[in-house]
């Protein structure tokens, strides 16, 4: 099995003492999951792996023979000056210190400090070059005015610009192994966008989906960290957890926010210290695989009435995608309507039908409160009994009738009598309702008619009397 690497830059490691450096490299791999690493205890040769490599971090001992850390260490940040340094010395002398940190040095640490303090620390250093590549990134996007995307977005389709912006972010952050948060109404694409994320990271692991809504505490932890052979009555075999199967992948943890807080406490820990035990095991597992979250929940409102952990808010949320609701990119309604009519053709072995310009006048002004998947089932439903070659509006009526008046655009329904000092009489109001129904169906009587409630003749007659008064 090959092993994945983490991160996608190199980490130099360079002393003259062969067992710290094996020492070092095992306490990051073990605390922070990083085996990304390049160990050098021949300082003469650090230049050339910095030419050779894609190293963005290094660790650099002070007192080496040869050439020592402090003659190196300004040479690296003026040929190098996007690569961190933290130097590591056996002395804990703060002037020392002081003089690197002036000279560009990112962090100093003493060999004799607790390996997970120095681990830590390189961590954080690891997340700042990563923040800096994804950053890099986008501003390549941005200078390049690239118009092609990933065939990865190809599922997803929307010709609207928050979420071409959208496709864009994920690309730029496709390579990060930062957790991210994805919101938005339910119905919106959160899976798929997850599903996208994942192509675009091109990484070897599967994607694994898990619902953690319906689980308990046992079940999340039995789930996601899997356990050993008699860990529990009835644990007749070992089981492994999903993080093990997502494994140089992507972990999608779908209704983030209906985590009980005490299953909470637990991906809390797995984020921040990159480890877990299954169930019955007192060694521990690396996670190796990226976490996706997604919800259809206000979770700043959940922090607030204490259900939803803020730290662990803070851990997902390293980087956000809010996903637009789709009465908010109307213009998409009409490429997911042919969208899922050429599916639904496919799927009944029927033809496309057409589609009348009533329909869409409809759908464009209704709010879709369940989203795409909402407009997906209208369609199928729709298709379901359309022995026609013109699409029938009455499967569509059924549901957006009902929500007729919710569905009129917001700038038409600001209080109506607000303005005025003296009514209209009936009459003016009827004329008024008519000429507005009128014009918002842009003078088709069928449509205005729907509008009003009446009937086509209803409209009719009352059109003609008007002329006649
Ligand atoms: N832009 C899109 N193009 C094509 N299909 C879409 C698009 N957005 C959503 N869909 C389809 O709509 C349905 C709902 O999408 P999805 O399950 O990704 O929504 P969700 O936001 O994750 O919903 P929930 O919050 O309920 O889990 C799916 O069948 C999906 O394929």
């Amino acid at each position: 099995m090959t092993v994945s690497l983490y991160p996608n830059f190199q980490i130099l490691i360079c002393d003259d003492d062969t067992t710290f450096l094996r020492s070092i490299s095992f306490a990051i791999e073990r605390y922070c999951g990083i085996n990304n690493t390049v160990q050098c205890s021949d300082s003469r040769k650090v230049l050339e792996h910095l030419a050779e490599g894609n190293i963005r971090v290094v660790l650099l001992d002070l007192n080496m023979p040869h050439i020592s850390g402090e003659e190196l260490l300004p040479q690296i940040i003026e040929l190098y000056p996007h690569i961190s340094v933290i130097i590591i010395s056996g002395l804990n002398q703060v002037t020392t210190a002081v003089q690197c940190i002036k000279l560009g040095a990112y962090d100093y640490h003493v060999k004799t400090e607790e390996p997970e303090r120095l681990a830590s620390g390189i961590f954080r250093v690891v997340q700042f070059q990563e923040l800096g590549i994804e950053n890099e990134a986008m501003r390549q996007q941005l200078l390049n005015n690239k118009t092609t995307l990933d065939p990865a977005f190809s599922k997803i389709i929307s010709a609207d610009s928050q979420m071409h912006s959208i496709f864009r972010y994920i690309e730029s952050i496709s390579k990060s192994k930062q957790p991210i948060l994805v919101t938005g109404e339910s119905g919106v694409g959160k899976e798929l966008i997850a599903r996208a994320i994942h192509e675009t990271s091109q990484c070897a692991g599967e994607l694994v989906c898990i619902n953690v809504a319906g689980l308990d505490d046992n079940m999340f932890s039995d789930t996601l960290f899997g356990h050993r052979r008699g860990a529990f009555t009835g644990a007749n075999q070992s089981r492994q957890g999903m993080i093990e199967r997502a494994s140089g992948g992507t972990l999608f943890l779908d209704e983030i926010g209906d985590l009980s807080l005490a299953s909470q406490v637990k991906l809390l820990r797995l984020l921040q210290e990159g480890e877990y035990y299954p169930i019955g095991s007192d060694t521990p597992k690396k996670i190796n695989s990226r976490v996706i979250a997604a919800t259809h929940q206000d979770l700043e409102k959940k922090k607030e009435e204490h259900n939803f952990r803020n730290d662990l808010y803070y851990r997902l949320k390293i980087h956000h995608i809010e996903v637009p609701a789709l009465r908010d990119r109307k213009s998409d309604i009409s490429l997911l309507l042919e969208h899922f009519l050429t599916l639904a053709a496919e799927e009944f072995s029927k033809s496309c039908p057409t589609v009348s310009s009533e329909l869409h006048f409809l759908l464009s002004n209704y709010d879709f409160p369940g989203n795409v998947r909402e407009l997906r089932s209208m369609v199928y439903d729709a298709m379901s009994t359309c022995e026609v070659d013109s699409l029938p509006l009455n499967a569509f009526e059924k549901i957006i009738g009902g929500a007729k008046q919710s569905s009129l655009p917001r700038t038409f329904t600001a209080p109506l009598f607000q303005n005025l000092t003296t009514l209209p009489t009936l009459k003016q109001a009827n004329n008024l309702l008519i000429e507005e129904a009128l014009l918002r169906a842009e003078g088709k009587q069928s449509l205005a008619a729907r509008i009003l409630g009446i009937s086509q003749p209803a409209l009719s007659k009352r059109l003609k009397k008007r002329e006649d008064e």
